[in-house]
């Protein structure tokens, strides 16, 4: 049990407050961001507390890729606070972020054509021991199994979102920000992603997770937050969901 400094006698309000701070992987605060003159984030404040999925929802050009994007270190001109386990990365190169083992999955899977299964897989180099192996990777997809010398873009876009996210843990990341894993895939291959996102959360990994589909985030998600405008304007937890999809509904435009 955490010891409650300074303070001798502690407050029960105090001692929550320092456990929530313990249990926070990664902690944005007030991050400001711009591509050029153009000012996207204006203010971006959550948490995420290991072994959590965490959900960014929010309408189209909301902010929620920049956001993901700044974390990584792809969008440099920041300003605010991003913390991972306790230290400041937002001094860093981006070259480095990947080094902390966090991942990132994007949108636009960066699935080579002109590479193979294998060849994709094997490409980022391996950042932090306890990365998954090959024989791993294809129990958890077995749909990427025997395709090793298919090309990367053979395979369908369900497919290659799932090779996108295999070449992300054989890396060693456990921090994975994924966007929009299930564009425009089909509701089996969706339910299917649904499920190893589920193994991987139970292994302990930690995701931060930008989805338009709420079926989808609702099903493996312990907490949403809503992007507007470059900033985040609710939190809703996952067990209160259903009773808040009107609130949520509003700020979606649904
Ligand atoms: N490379 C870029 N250069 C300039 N502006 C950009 C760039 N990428 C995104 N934007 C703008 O930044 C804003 C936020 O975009 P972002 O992609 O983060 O939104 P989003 O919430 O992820 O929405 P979507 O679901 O459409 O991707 C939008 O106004 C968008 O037009």
């Amino acid at each position: 049990m955490p010891k409650c400094r300074p303070i001798r006698k502690c407050s029960r309000p105090i001692w929550e407050a320092t456990m929530r701070e313990q249990q926070h992987l990664l902690e944005v605060s007030n991050l400001n961001g711009w591509y050029g003159e153009s000012h996207v984030l204006h203010g971006m404040t959550f948490n995420v507390g290991a072994g959590e999925i965490v959900t960014l929802l929010g309408r189209n050009g909301a902010g929620k890729t920049t956001t993901l994007r700044a974390i990584m270190g792809v969008v440099r001109k920041r300003r605010g606070a991003i913390t991972y386990k306790g230290s400041d990365i937002i001094s860093l190169p981006q070259h480095k972020v990947p080094w902390l083992g966090i991942g990132y999955v994007p949108e636009e899977r960066g699935i080579f054509a002109t590479l193979n299964v294998l060849e994709n897989l094997m490409l980022p180099p391996v950042t932090q021991s306890g990365g998954m192996g090959i024989d791993d990777i294809y129990q958890l997809f077995p749909n990427l199994r025997g395709r090793d010398q298919t090309p990367g873009t053979r395979l369908s876009g369900g497919e290659q979102q799932m090779l996108a996210i295999a070449r992300i843990l054989r890396t060693g990341a456990d921090f994975i920000l994924l966007d929009e894993p299930t564009e425009g895939l089909a509701p089996v291959i969706v339910e299917e992603i649904a499920a190893s996102l589920q193994v991987l959360k139970q292994r302990g990994l930690t995701i931060v997770l930008v989805e338009q589909n709420l079926r989808f985030a609702a099903s493996i998600a312990d907490r949403h937050y809503v992007v507007e405008q470059g900033v985040v304007v609710d939190e809703i937890a996952n067990e209160v969901l259903p009773a808040s999809m009107d609130r949520l509904n509003s700020y979606l435009g649904v």
